[in-house]
């Protein structure tokens, strides 16, 4: 006898989830994972269902690897616990900003550790503000952002991010954050090649500098590619264009890499990827596979002298920053990826394949675009594929297929009626197989609902 009611009777009489229509769940029931194993959850009823989410965004090394666990254990009695102000470091966070340093970037050489990528947020724009005002400039404030951005869902965090529905509550954005357009190609591009958009949804950028005041604009702050937002993979020639931008007016960029570092794209991080050099990367998530909280800020060298020569102190921190046990399963993790060389395989061999299977889905009849990168990709649905119009809002297809999915054996997220995969980077190409079968299976039952 499974202990699934007694559990969901409890967790809706204490529990008040993230991102959750309260009333709803409580009604509903929520879904009690219970263990992990490779790229497969099971719930408390005993299902096997593939996780094509790698929990959010973050499982990168896969579940149940004893490594991981072997380091925080060893860690948890070596010092469980202290903390990185007052003078005092650790090994842990010592050795894991030197590992950072070595596989970010050249120019990324400093790190200032978190708890979270919402906390890596509201660091940076604390710290590029104390930048320009450490250089004399205390009134470069401002930080550009885009729609549709996921930056947090802390204060600064969420006003970062682009989201209406998480500005309606709260009062946000606070003041300082300006969004301009998302390089949205299939939902917002029409009539314009990918090409000529991806310019005019960066140069919206300039426009904007120009409007405020180049002596007001601190940053831009961009996710390589949107996670949260529906996986938007801008065109070729979107981030060039920024970061021509940022150089000519001298603003800072901060590449925000919670979902896309750790070889999610095919390149250790993202930035790599498009050519871009930002100056600030936010990093969370995929650092310790998920296995425990983390986030660390990369600092560029052309910040840190600044904060270091002239910032005297930054009074920002937080009582988990580089938290010793998180850091051990984060030097772990890293050192798993590259003994595996789990990147390489992601950018030759699994990634491409897992790409090449989930495009067959554009023939399905309710599948308007499919896209992806690495090993992320999403697919969006429509009624029309000649139109490309969406079903009715009514409809909730989205939420229709990721039922199906679930109901399935599959977990894939829906963002509106935009469908994402972003699997463990273990993924063999038999579970890419039958991800992408599960996958055709849910769109099939979700297009009869929506015909009958
Ligand atoms: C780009 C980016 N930046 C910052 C954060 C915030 O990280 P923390 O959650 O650790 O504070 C994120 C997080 N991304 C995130 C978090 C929760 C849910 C989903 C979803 O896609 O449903 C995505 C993110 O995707």
């Amino acid at each position: 006898m499974s202990n699934t009611k007694e559990w969901q009777q409890q967790d809706a009489s204490h529990h008040l989830h993230p991102f959750t229509h309260f009333q709803a769940l409580n009604q509903k029931g929520s879904r009690i994972i219970t263990g992990a194993q490779g790229v497969y959850l099971e719930d408390s009823e005993g299902h096997k269902i593939l996780d094509g989410m790698a929990g959010l965004w973050c499982v990168n090394m896969g579940y149940g690897r004893q490594e991981l666990v072997d380091a925080a254990t060893k860690q948890m009695q070596q010092l469980p616990y202290y903390n990185l102000f007052f003078q005092t470091s650790h090994p842990p966070a010592v050795q894991l900003a030197t590992l950072l340093a070595e596989v970010t970037p050249a120019h990324l050489n400093r790190v200032f550790f978190t708890g979270s990528g919402s906390e890596c947020n509201d660091t940076v724009l604390r710290m590029v503000r104390h930048y320009w005002a450490s250089l004399g400039q205390p009134d470069k404030q401002v930080i550009i952002s885009r729609h549709n951005a996921y930056h947090g869902s802390t204060v600064a965090g969420a006003s970062l991010g682009g989201m209406s529905g998480m500005h309606a509550q709260g009062g946000l954005p606070i003041p300082g954050i300006v969004h301009i357009d998302q390089p949205y190609h299939f939902g917002e591009g029409q009539g314009m090649s990918p090409h000529d958009f991806g310019l005019a949804r960066a140069r919206q950028l300039e426009e904007k500098i120009l409007a405020l005041g180049v002596d007001k604009v601190a940053a831009f702050i961009g996710e390589p590619i949107q996670g949260a937002g529906g996986v938007i993979i801008p065109p070729d020639s979107y981030w060039p264009e920024i970061q021509r931008i940022c150089d000519k007016y001298g603003i800072l960029l901060i590449a925000d890499e919670v979902i896309c570092g750790f070889g999610r794209t095919g390149h250790w991080f993202a930035s790599e990827g498009f050519g871009i050099k930002p100056d600030l990367m936010c990093l969370a998530k995929g650092i310790t596979s998920g296995y425990l909280p983390m986030g660390a800020v990369m600092v560029g060298d052309r910040v840190a002298k600044v904060l270091i020569e002239q910032g005297g102190e930054f009074n920002h921190g937080f009582t988990y920053s580089g938290h010793p046990v998180a850091c051990a399963v984060a030097i772990a993790n890293i050192q798993l990826m590259q003994s595996e060389s789990i990147v390489k395989r992601v950018h030759d061999s699994i990634g491409p394949y897992l790409q090449r299977r989930w495009s067959e889905l554009a023939d399905h009849p309710i599948v308007g675009e499919t896209r992806g990168k690495g090993l992320v990709a999403a697919l969006e649905i429509v009624q029309d594929k000649g139109t490309n119009a969406r079903f009715p809002a009514s409809a909730n297809a989205g939420m229709t297929c990721r039922e199906f999915c679930f109901n399935n054996g599959l977990v894939m997220r829906a963002v509106g009626d935009t469908m994402i995969i972003s699997p463990p980077l273990v993924i063999t190409e038999e579970q890419v197989d039958e991800l992408v079968d599960l996958a055709r299976r849910s769109l099939d039952l979700t297009a009869e609902r929506l015909a009958g």
